[in-house]
């Protein structure tokens, strides 16, 4: 089930370094949202804080809210490894294991979970695997380590095993930036078929791929460096690309700076 995140006056801190100030935004429900901006803005701490892999790096911490169909994910009540399963993430470079097969690969976060039944793993594999559009390439090798497949079948192949849990968000950090033209199209095509099942957020440097598969886009900026980042405008990406409200979001989309 897809969910609505509202993240309330987000500052969030690696030690001492404040990294990002005071974010606001929400995200609707089966839609995709690109964060944008130049490097080291935040886009990717921001984005780790939504589903609490923020506080796993040493010293790091946050404060304001991060709230999931009004459930804050921060509550002291909230076990955050329960956060990351209902909020998945994909990362820049697919990172399967190597020597487990594609099938153990798509159903390890349920056996981590306790689930033995064979019957039921399988009907998972398959379902995932046709979810990430990948089975038709690998249905007859499912027993093939997945180090064996492309950088893009190994990418889809970690978007089948993340939404393997059924989690209700997915977190995309630059998920095409280490794939060909082809395979990232591949990937685009996927998220724009997820979302209609899922809540996306997808940090990319690509501001064609954003324009591509993203409904709504928040550019993020830095004042200088060792200042922390602040998001400076988020609305539909139609806007955000044809008429910003502000003029540094103007001067990044249209290459001058970044
Ligand atoms: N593990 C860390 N420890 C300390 N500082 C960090 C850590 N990770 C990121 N930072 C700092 O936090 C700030 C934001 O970094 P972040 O990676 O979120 O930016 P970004 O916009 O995603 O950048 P990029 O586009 O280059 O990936 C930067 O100043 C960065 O140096």
């Amino acid at each position: 089930m897809a969910k609505r995140i509202d993240v309330k006056d987000l500052n969030i801190y690696y030690g001492k370094f404040q990294a990002v100030d005071g974010v606001t935004l929400s995200v609707p429900p089966r839609s995709v949202t690109a964060f944008i901006g130049p490097s080291g803005c935040g886009k990717s701490t921001v984005l780790r804080s939504l589903n609490r892999m923020h506080e796993v790096t040493p010293g790091a911490s946050c404060d304001g809210q991060v709230l999931l169909d009004g459930e804050d994910i921060y509550a002291s009540t909230v076990d955050p490894v329960s956060v990351r399963r209902t909020i998945g993430m994909v990362f820049q470079r697919p990172n399967p294991f190597p020597t487990m097969s594609i099938k153990d690969n798509v159903v390890a976060g349920l056996r981590l979970a306790g689930v033995k039944n064979k019957k039921e793993l399988n009907e998972v594999a398959e379902r995932s695997l046709r979810g990430a559009n990948l089975w038709a390439e690998v249905k007859d090798r499912l027993d093939k380590p997945g180090g064996g497949l492309s950088g893009g079948q190994q990418q889809r192949l970690c978007i089948a095993r993340a939404i393997a849990v059924q989690p209700d968000v997915l977190l995309m950090d630059e998920p095409c930036s280490a794939l060909d033209p082809i395979s990232t199209l591949a990937i685009e095509d996927l998220i724009t078929e997820l979302k209609q099942q899922y809540t996306i957020v997808i940090v990319t440097h690509n501001m064609q791929q954003a324009a591509r598969v993203s409904d709504q886009t928040a550019f993020f900026n830095l004042a200088g460096v060792g200042q922390p980042g602040r998001l400076v405008e988020v609305d539909a990406t139609e806007k955000i690309f044809s008429n910003p409200s502000q003029k540094a979001t103007e001067d990044y989309i249209s290459g001058r700076f970044g």
